[in-house]
């Protein structure tokens, strides 16, 4: 069987790439490894070598420009040292090969920015959202219940239900969108995976602090249309066990954390289609 390969990208001011290996390696992959961006953009290393990239939280060139702008752009026009290429390229080549993106808080923002999602139509180079400064104006740390959609492409949330209870942490998470077009597209091929909602997951809600950014439609995750390109804004990989949970001296909860799912599907995926 083929080994699973992981890779998560650190430099420029992500600081949550030693708990997204952690939750790859939990997760099921055989090899997580945090790769530098200056070694993707000299060539030392080449996506083509793995199967599930990770792009993780923090606070990108200091959010100046706005949340993970400048490595949108970075990302966007940046050639591969030596290889006549250029490292959108590599992206482009890694999506249409089949393979997985998760971008999680910064990293949501950065495939968001880079047009990567919610790619409608197959485009991953056109941008038609953003994520924007919460509506309150404050950063917010706090724990959010997400509803998922169980109708969703996405293969990370697969098996979960009714939602999951997470982190969020984060400065600029409202997710807005360039026209009402753009919405409605997301919503009829239900690529709004999560939603902030209420503690039973009845229903998405605009409540603050219940919805802690004012999302449009409450939307916390998308996904591309094939399900393998996923982003969101609360940190999976932070609740991978009991004990990161707030209140565990007090509930009884089962050893796993909730956000490894999306991990255990990423790996699962990964070995039965490579
Ligand atoms: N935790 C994060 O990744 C935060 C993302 C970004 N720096 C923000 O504040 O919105």
């Amino acid at each position: 069987m083929t080994k699973a390969k992981a890779l998560v990208i650190t430099g420029n001011g992500t600081n949550c790439e030693m708990e997204a290996a952690h939750a790859c390696r939990l997760g099921g992959f055989d090899e997580a490894r945090i790769a530098h961006i200056s070694e993707l953009m000299s060539g030392e290393v080449s996506l083509d070598d793995y199967h599930f990239l990770n792009l993780t939280g923090g606070f990108l060139d200091g959010d100046d420009l706005g949340s993970a702008k400048a490595q949108a752009n970075r990302l966007r026009y940046a050639a591969v040292e030596g290889k006549g290429e250029l490292l959108v390229d590599q992206i482009s080549r890694f999506i249409a090969d089949g393979k997985l993106i998760l971008g999680v808080c910064n990293g949501f923002q950065l495939l968001v920015k880079m047009g990567m999602l919610p790619a409608l139509g197959g485009d991953y180079l056109k941008q038609t959202a953003t994520l924007t400064y919460n509506a309150n104006g404050r950063f917010q740390d706090r724990w959010c219940y997400l509803k998922c959609d169980p109708a969703s492409p996405s293969l990370y949330t697969r098996g979960i239900e009714g939602g999951v209870y997470l982190p969020v942490r984060h400065g600029e998470g409202k997710f807005l969108v360039d026209d009402a077009r753009t919405l409605e597209a997301i919503e009829a091929k239900h690529l709004s995976c999560l939603k902030y909602s209420d503690k039973n997951y009845s229903a998405p809600t605009m409540e603050f602090p219940e919805n802690p950014n004012g999302s449009v439609n409450a939307i916390a995750g998308i996904c591309d249309e094939t399900g393998r390109v996923m982003g969101l804004m609360p940190h999976p990989e932070a609740f991978v066990h009991r004990t990161q949970h707030p209140r565990w001296t007090r509930e009884e909860l089962p050893e796993e954390g909730e956000g490894l799912i999306f991990f255990k599907n990423a790996a699962k995926y990964v070995k039965e289609n490579f």
